[in-house]
């Protein structure tokens, strides 16, 4: 390989990142933007480097434009600051801090480690609640990171499965620049809001450590400790005090319990419960009883945390003359150390990375490849009861009684995953028309499957396939339609309806989302 030249650097980038928009910056403060890490309701996390660092391992840091309603105001913008300092003062592994903050940029933005993991929503969802030892270390692990926050008088205010990222090395809080009003949390879903937030209240140590007893209940048990159900509902059982701790660890349930105290005078302080976490894994393990403190949070870290590896993250060569010119930043990527494979482009807003230019023999379809051709073309003839459909609900004559117009859609590449969620617009434009626009029915007892549109985000629940995996009844679908936002659905037709001329009868709905 040719030494490079200076205006290269490499930079380590996780797999799939996803494109830029077009109408995203390629420059944020001193850093070059890659790719979305994702976007949530506080604002767009954006994959960026740090051409400063000399680190090729640290250059990747992920950076987040504060977008969120509550910073609508500007008069809001000194408490910010003061609060985002006060988060880059911490020291702890176990919370995601600011690097550096512009607040009087607009949006203001803050710099943070990338940080590399899966959310516990996602772990728990696909694999269920996590074992003992783990589920001691992350009780404990969190438990640390909120008594640092308010160490600093920060209280985080938002602390759900969604915000805990599980890296190689333990529990990380994210997300702690913003704190959501109580408001704007109920959309996330009432499980982690205590009853005095759920009633509008402010964030709290005294919230946040209920937060904590409903997400260790969650990642202990797999489910929601007040079950399922509207908001309202689930806020109801959380005022009274009707949990559901019959799963969790025998060692653990107490202090849990005491968390979701509905009266926050009631629950524990984080030193009682981070004393009483450490207790139940020294008794559990006949360990010799240390002093809580640091060193035995990293020793329970140490023993109990281990199998959560993130995918290994690929090394890529930005080259800095792009983004110099005020261009995207080229990024080109490397296979084995040894060879480019992957042409970026410049400054179109089109990725590049990992396209490989077919070779002229790649022209010349072989006769096998021309007889699957043939067979794929007959295949397509016929109807296919199975489709991909778009519902747009501005399209609908009656979106409470039907008949609906769905237009059949495709996409060509595969979808983008582990990227946050997309707005259901963007995602929509993301599929192509593939055929003329149809009309159809909705069996009343047609099974639905979603993905995210009708249930907060943390009851979220996607299988491999990234499609839907929450069961809602055909009804509430439909009453969703009426008030919902565009949708890419996989529905079943009922075949005999497919022979006449009237609408078709769907039988099957799984929404097609990405997370
Ligand atoms: N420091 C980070 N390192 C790596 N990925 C990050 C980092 N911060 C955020 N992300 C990722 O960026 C995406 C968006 O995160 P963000 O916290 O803004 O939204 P969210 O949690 O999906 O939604 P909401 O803000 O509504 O809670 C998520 O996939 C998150 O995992």
């Amino acid at each position: 390989m040719s030494p490079r030249s200076p205006r290269e650097i490499s930079v380590l980038v996780p797999p799939g990142l996803a494109p830029l928009y077009p109408d995203d910056p390629s420059r944020i403060g001193p850093y070059l933007v890659l790719g979305r890490l994702g976007q949530g309701g506080t604002g767009t996390v954006y994959a960026a480097v740090d051409v400063s660092s000399p680190n090729v391992g640290e250059r990747l840091v992920a950076v987040k434009t504060l977008t969120s309603p509550e910073l609508e105001d500007p008069s809001t913008y000194p408490a910010l600051t003061r609060r985002l300092r006060s988060l880059a003062g911490i020291d702890s592994a176990r919370v995601v801090t600011p690097l550096v903050h512009d607040t009087d940029a607009n949006p203001p933005w803050l710099a943070m480690p990338y940080t590399a993991g899966e959310r516990l929503s996602h772990y728990v969802t696909k694999r269920g609640g996590l074992g003992s030892g783990k589920l001691i270390a992350l009780a404990v692990g969190l438990a640390e990171g909120l008594s640092v926050l308010h160490a600093r008088s920060v209280s985080h205010g938002a602390l759900r499965p969604s915000e805990v990222m599980l890296g190689p090395d333990g529990p990380h809080i994210m997300d702690c620049a913003v704190a959501p009003s109580a408001s704007r949390m109920r959309g996330h879903g009432a499980t982690w809001l205590s009853p005095e937030r759920y009633r509008g209240g402010a964030p709290s140590p005294a919230a946040d450590v209920f937060a904590w007893g409903a997400v260790v209940a969650f990642a202990g048990t797999g489910r929601l400790p007040f079950g399922t159900g509207e908001a309202d509902e689930i806020a109801e059982r959380a005022a009274d005090g009707s949990f559901d701790l019959a799963d969790l660890a025998p060692g653990l349930r107490p202090m849990v319990g005491r968390a979701l105290d509905p009266d926050p005078d009631r629950r524990p302080s984080l030193r009682e419960v981070v004393g009483a976490v450490i207790a139940v894994w020294q008794a559990e393990h006949n360990a010799d009883a240390q002093q809580p403190g640091r060193e035995e949070i990293s020793r329970i870290l140490e023993r109990e945390w281990h199998a959560i590896e993130p995918p290994a993250r690929i090394p890529e060569v930005v080259r800095l003359e792009g983004h110099m010119a005020g261009k995207r930043p080229t990024r080109l990527l490397f296979a084995a150390g040894t060879a480019v494979l992957a042409l970026a482009l410049i400054g179109t807003g089109v990725w590049g990375v990992g396209r490989i230019l077919p070779s002229p023999a790649d022209d010349e379809p072989s006769a096998e490849a021309a007889a699957d051709a043939a067979q794929e073309a007959q295949e397509e003839e016929e109807e296919e009861t199975t489709i991909v459909v778009r519902l747009d609900p501005s399209e609908q004559e009656d979106p409470e009684e039907g008949p609906y117009v769905y237009t059949p859609v495709d996409r060509d590449d595969t979808p983008i995953r582990d990227q946050g969620a997309p707005t259901h617009e963007y995602w929509a434009s993301e599929w192509d028309e593939a055929g003329e626009p149809g009309e159809a029915e909705i069996d009343p007892d047609a099974e639905v499957l979603c993905a995210k549109f009708c249930t907060a985000p943390d009851d979220v629940h996607i299988d491999d396939d990234f499609r839907g995996t929450l069961e809602i009844t055909a009804e509430e679908f439909v009453d969703y339609l009426s008030w919902g936002p565009v949708m890419i659905l996989e529905v079943t037709f009922d075949e005999e309806s497919m022979e006449g001329d009237g609408p078709r009868e769907i039988v099957q709905i799984t929404e097609v989302f990405t997370d």
